[in-house]
């Protein structure tokens, strides 16, 4: 019924230029501010009838009940059987957090007390590699145990004072062959990250980082350090416990970035800003769990989101982080929204009745403008985008420069919103071509506007901020999960292809055949062993 409503609402409102809604009342109405950032979502099509129908669709489907199940330790993946407590790894304060009856706090601030212990000493030098002073870490995962860290170091690259990191994901030996190029095993700590510590990508760079590592230092296991929940299989690899780091089936891959996948990211900016980073999560939950919806960041940026995609229609969605040290976030949101909402099936089982989560892409500005900016603002399909923008930056020599980013970004969300209409296109060019020619060169310049977007900004990407960020993302993934009726926790999409990896993999080798293949597969494996695979 509501989602009838607000369809209904959408097709009589959708002619409309949102532009002739926006006043000062609706710039301050339509934007909100938590901690230290603002949203603006006055620049879109949603009015307060259409609100109010989406705050229906949050009431309807027992939003806050499910939120506080979630905090509090029930069983909310209930495809696995478990708990969803990522906040819990932020929960600085420790008050307890049970599940099944017991309190897992001690054990996640006595792992965040270990991880400290480990960091500091890597960072001052009293862990050392067996050639002397840490100097690189090599952070090897995927998925998850990749790019949360990936995003945040790059992030926070001002606050980076601790030895190099470097990621490796790929199983193209491409990727670690020219990580492991630039480092000397005699001073690199290599980190393998898999909360199964069975990922067939990343084990097999694990082996192949401790080939390299044996050539060059006599105890390779003194300098590899595992982040796992499988305790079993990384004393089976041969690391010690003292440099294990584990962590609980209740943290996702895609939600573990806060604990012990995090640890390059705490040995690049050390124990006290990854304490800041945590403390910005921190308060996000508890705006989440506080703020009523009218004003609750996560809340309404997943509106916003089901608003574009499920009801508008528009099928992708754009991160554009006016912040080039944010250019790893595009890539992290896309795991995360999309393995977490990317499914066709309810929880209950049966089809999912409105549309899976969209497709989320995207690039820093400047740099998209000179690149895909044609397509949002000219193209045939609506594009729902959102900025993301810092006051300042922490070059201050070139403030600038940080200047013209501002004044980029604010221009891109008033372009998509205005355009410019045939008559202001024709007075452009009107004294270079007459008659048809002006009319037919004005066609080509005319943007449609009415396209919407949302701002999130924020003072500077300080390590509170970025943590305030990400759990403000994650949150609002959890409320369309939440709204579309789906598990948000588990990846069972992700498994045919890992199963026809391993059974291909004798095929591609020539140890086995080809019985049972499609012919399009069949031929392809042919020309590739024609061509020396
Ligand atoms: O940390 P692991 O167990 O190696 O898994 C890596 C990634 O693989 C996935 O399970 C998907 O294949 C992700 O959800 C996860 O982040």
């Amino acid at each position: 019924m509501v989602w009838d409503n607000l369809r209904a609402h959408h097709a009589a409102t959708a002619d409309r230029r949102f532009e002739t809604l926006l006043d000062t009342a609706r710039a301050d109405d339509f934007s909100v501010t938590a901690g230290e950032m603002r949203l603006d979502y006055a620049k879109t099509n949603i009015d307060t009838t259409a609100r109010d129908l989406l705050f229906d669709l949050l009431d309807q489907t027992g939003l806050a009940a499910k939120r506080d199940a979630m905090f509090t330790g029930a069983a909310i993946n209930e495809t696995e059987g478990r708990a969803v407590l990522h906040t819990a790894l932020r929960n600085l304060d420790g008050g307890p957090v049970m599940v099944a009856g017991q309190d897992v706090m001690p054990d996640v601030l006595a792992t965040l007390a270990r991880m400290e212990d480990f960091a500091r000493a890597v960072r001052d030098g009293s862990i050392r590699g067996q050639g002397g002073k840490i100097t690189d870490v090599v952070n090897i995962g995927i998925g998850g145990s990749d790019l949360g860290p990936a995003m945040a170091v790059r992030a926070l690259a001002p606050y980076h004072d601790g030895p190099r990191c470097h990621f490796v994901s790929n199983v193209d030996p491409a990727d670690i062959a020219g990580v492991l190029r630039r480092c000397d095993p005699a001073t690199t700590l290599v980190i393998v990250a898999s909360k199964t510590f069975t990922t067939i990508e990343t084990m097999t760079n694990a082996r192949t980082a401790q080939a390299w590592m044996a050539q060059g230092v006599s105890d390779t296991g003194a300098q590899f350090a595992a982040l796992s929940t499988a305790a079993d299989k990384t004393a089976a690899f041969g690391i010690d416990a003292s440099r294990v780091f584990g962590f609980a089936d209740w943290v996702g891959g895609r939600y573990s970035l806060w604990g012990p996948i995090g640890l390059s990211l705490m040995i690049a900016i050390g124990p006290e800003a990854f304490r800041a980073f945590l403390r910005g999560a921190q308060a996000m939950d508890q705006h989440f769990r506080a703020a009523d919806w009218h004003e609750n960041l996560p809340a309404l940026l997943a509106l916003v989101g089901i608003w574009h995609h499920q009801i508008c229609g528009y099928p992708t969605r754009a991160v554009l982080p006016y912040d080039n040290n944010l250019n790893r976030l595009p890539a992290y949101l896309q795991q995360l929204e999309m393995e977490s909402n990317g499914k066709g099936v309810a929880m209950d089982g049966t089809d999912l009745a409105v549309a899976s989560g969209p497709v989320v892409w995207g690039e820093p500005g400047t740099n998209g403008q000179h690149a895909f900016y044609q397509l949002i603002h000219q193209g045939t399909g609506i594009v729902s985008c959102e900025f993301l923008i810092a006051a300042r930056g922490h070059e201050d020599a070139l403030h600038h420069q940080h200047q013209l980013l501002v004044a980029n970004c604010l221009a891109q969300s008033e372009a998509l919103m205005r355009g410019r209409d045939l008559d202001s296109a024709r007075a452009s060019i009107a004294d270079k071509f007459t008659g048809d020619e002006l009319d037919r060169q004005a066609r080509h310049r005319v943007f449609t506007g009415n396209r919407p977007s949302v701002t999130l900004a924020y003072p500077q990407l300080t390590p509170f901020v970025l943590g305030q960020i990400i759990a403000l993302y994650e949150h609002r993934v959890f409320v369309e999960g939440v709204v579309l009726g789906l598990n948000s926790y588990d990846q069972w999409g992700v498994e045919l292809g890992k199963e026809l990896a391993t059974a291909l993999q004798p095929v591609v080798e020539g140890r086995a055949g080809l019985d049972g293949k499609d012919a399009s597969t069949a031929a392809l494996v042919g020309f590739l062993q024609r061509h020396g695979v």
